[in-house]
């Protein structure tokens, strides 16, 4: 893939970590200057950096920022632990925070007992790696994905599983980046994503910006563009698969893929290895984040339901794999019976 059609979601700029306020999107690019993991965390939980990818990124970054001062080899391994475990707390759905904290974490413990300087070069070298990493992911998946595609196709998408959810491209839209380049004629419904409009103000945005016939459409109108035959596939994104090919993604996509399936419409899930989480059996196991109230009572400062009116905010549901046409990864595509493959997907 060429030109990145978007501003980098996260950047290390070789002192600090500096993170696009994804907030403001579309209206104003902003970036952020963050020094202290408690301002990493606050950036993850506010939603400054979101997607899974990008959020295992700013966490390994925020983990180094968290050992950079220390000044002995025993308070190291004592803020190393204590940083990671504080940042892995700041949201609890998406697998990727807690895969990058432990990827840093087990590479820098094979190098115990070396001096000091190294323990810390070495965590920042992990957490650049991981960033270095995710960009070629994403183009894997894309051509993966694109292997499923055809010219002249609708594919409808939910939330923002693009490049601002990852280091660049992203995960269901790299293909979509992909078939621009190879001059395919691509429409793609875009999902506007209540409560927090992460469709309509991120993935309408990243589209637009490269060109690619893009179509926003509210939440509930999904049923009826598939139900016209606009719609030939569907692609998300992750944030955890579990190990029998649940996927939690979110909050909206259970039924998106309902729809899919009455339509018999093929839904295909992107999935980088670092969001499968083979520890977790079924989606029954997917913690489910929930968020405050206010997202949807007064949804960016403006408020359209009743003050203290009882809400219900989970920001991710679970897909049951019984919905799920492929997973792809950056190694490859996926069919049910999903656990096999995803053993091999993690493990080759
Ligand atoms: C490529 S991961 C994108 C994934 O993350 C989003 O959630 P959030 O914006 O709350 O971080 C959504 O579930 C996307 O599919």
């Amino acid at each position: 893939m060429d030109k990145i059609p978007h501003p980098l979601s996260v950047i290390w700029t070789g002192e600090h970590l500096r993170l696009l306020d994804q907030r403001k999107l579309p209206i104003e690019t902003v970036y952020l200057d963050l020094f202290t993991p408690e301002e990493v965390w606050d950036a993850i939980y506010t939603l400054v950096v979101r997607g899974a990818p990008a959020i295992g990124i700013a966490a390994a970054y925020g983990l180094y920022l968290g050992i950079a001062q220390v000044e002995d080899e025993a308070a190291f391994w004592k803020k190393l632990k204590h940083v990671a475990d504080y940042l892995n707390s700041a949201r609890p759905t998406a697998v990727n925070l807690s895969w990058a904290l432990k990827r840093v974490q087990e590479k820098v413990e094979q190098q115990k007992g070396q001096p000091l300087a190294q323990l810390k070069a070495a965590v920042l070298a992990e957490a650049r790696a991981i960033h270095d990493e995710d960009a070629e992911m994403c183009r894997r998946i894309g051509e993966n994905l694109l292997t499923l595609l055809h010219d002249g196709m609708g594919i409808l998408t939910h939330c923002n599983a693009g490049g601002l959810a990852t280091a660049a491209y992203g995960t269901a839209l790299a293909p979509i980046y992909l078939a621009k380049e190879k001059g395919w004629n691509i429409k793609v419904f875009a999902d506007e994503t209540r409560p927090v409009l992460q469709g309509a103000r991120l993935t309408a945005y990243e589209l637009q910006q490269a060109g690619v016939d893009v179509t926003l459409i509210c939440d509930n109108m999904a049923g009826v563009v598939m139900k016209q035959g606009w719609v030939q596939a569907v692609i998300v994104g992750t944030d955890r698969v579990a190990a029998n090919g649940d996927v939690a993604n979110k909050i909206g996509t259970y039924s998106v893929a309902v729809l899919a399936k009455e339509h018999g419409i093929p839904f295909y899930v992107a999935a980088p290895t670092s969001s499968i989480d083979l520890h977790t059996p079924s989606g029954d196991q997917i913690p489910i984040e929930e968020r405050p109230a206010e997202e949807i009572i007064a949804g960016f400062g403006k408020q359209t339901a009743p003050s203290a009116i009882k809400v219900f905010n989970p920001a991710f549901d679970v897909t049951p794999a019984k919905y799920i046409t492929a997973i792809v990864t950056e190694k490859g595509i996926i069919r049910a019976p999903f656990e096999k493959g995803l053993q091999e997907h993690v493990s080759k």
